[in-house]
């Protein structure tokens, strides 16, 4: 069965909805943008939270102690990278952090995926490009390209690229989420897909939830 994350937990009601729908993994944003949380929050939102559903933590280009601090005080369990870090970065932090990292790659061409792959990660996480926004666009990329990544890499494990188990995000929905997840991905990953006017929406996540653990 595809794993489900439900990203961008903002509020301590959102937190109460993951417990009820029971994601696979719900996202903590730490860059900054309006689904920015403190790490004073993301310590209150990890204890509230089900035990049994990691909470990712979701940096673009943080300094490295910072991301420390979080896993050590056990507000996060896994990192996901959503900016330019690279191979030396992510060694330097796996050497501190032993907790599976999750690289995005805002997809353009094939070729960044399979730069990606090669990195010291553990996953992928395939999202939609659009100049100057660091991610959560609620936009879909042209699902063309990652077709063409999978007869270009030749995978044969079901839900790998290039080797690496990878995530589909970037403008998922109730609507479009079977077609999202007919592509054969590892995980799909909802953010604005489940919002309201900028804040998640119970009925939406119940929705998503009951979807994906259909198919
Ligand atoms: O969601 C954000 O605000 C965000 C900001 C900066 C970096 C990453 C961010 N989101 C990371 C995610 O994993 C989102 O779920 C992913 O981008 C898909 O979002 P959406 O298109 O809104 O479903």
């Amino acid at each position: 069965m595809q794993k489900i994350k439900l990203c961008g937990m903002m509020k301590p009601c959102d937190i109460e909805y993951a417990n009820r729908v029971k994601p696979d993994l719900v996202g903590f944003i730490f860059a900054n943008t309006r689904r920015k949380i403190s790490p004073a929050q993301a310590k209150q939102f990890r204890e509230a939270l089900d035990a049994e559903i990691p909470a990712v933590g979701v940096f673009v280009n943080e300094d490295i102690s910072v991301i420390t601090s979080l896993v050590q005080n056990g507000c996060i369990d896994m990192i996901q990278l959503h900016g330019e870090e690279d191979a030396d970065y992510i060694r330097r932090l796996r050497e501190i952090c032993d907790v599976p990292v999750i690289k995005a790659v805002k997809v353009q061409m094939v070729e960044q995926i399979r730069q990606a792959a090669a990195l010291p990660v553990d996953y992928l996480l395939l999202d939609t490009y659009r100049k100057g926004v660091l991610g959560g666009t609620g936009e879909a990329f042209d699902w063309e390209l990652l077709r063409e990544a999978k007869i270009v890499a030749g995978d044969t494990a079901e839900g790998e690229l290039f080797g690496k188990p990878y995530f589909l995000a970037g403008g998922l929905h109730a609507g479009n989420l079977r077609e999202a997840a007919a592509l054969g991905s590892y995980g799909l990953d909802v953010s604005s897909g489940i919002e309201t006017d900028g804040s998640k929406d119970f009925t939406k996540m119940v929705e998503v939830m009951e979807l994906v653990r259909k198919f």
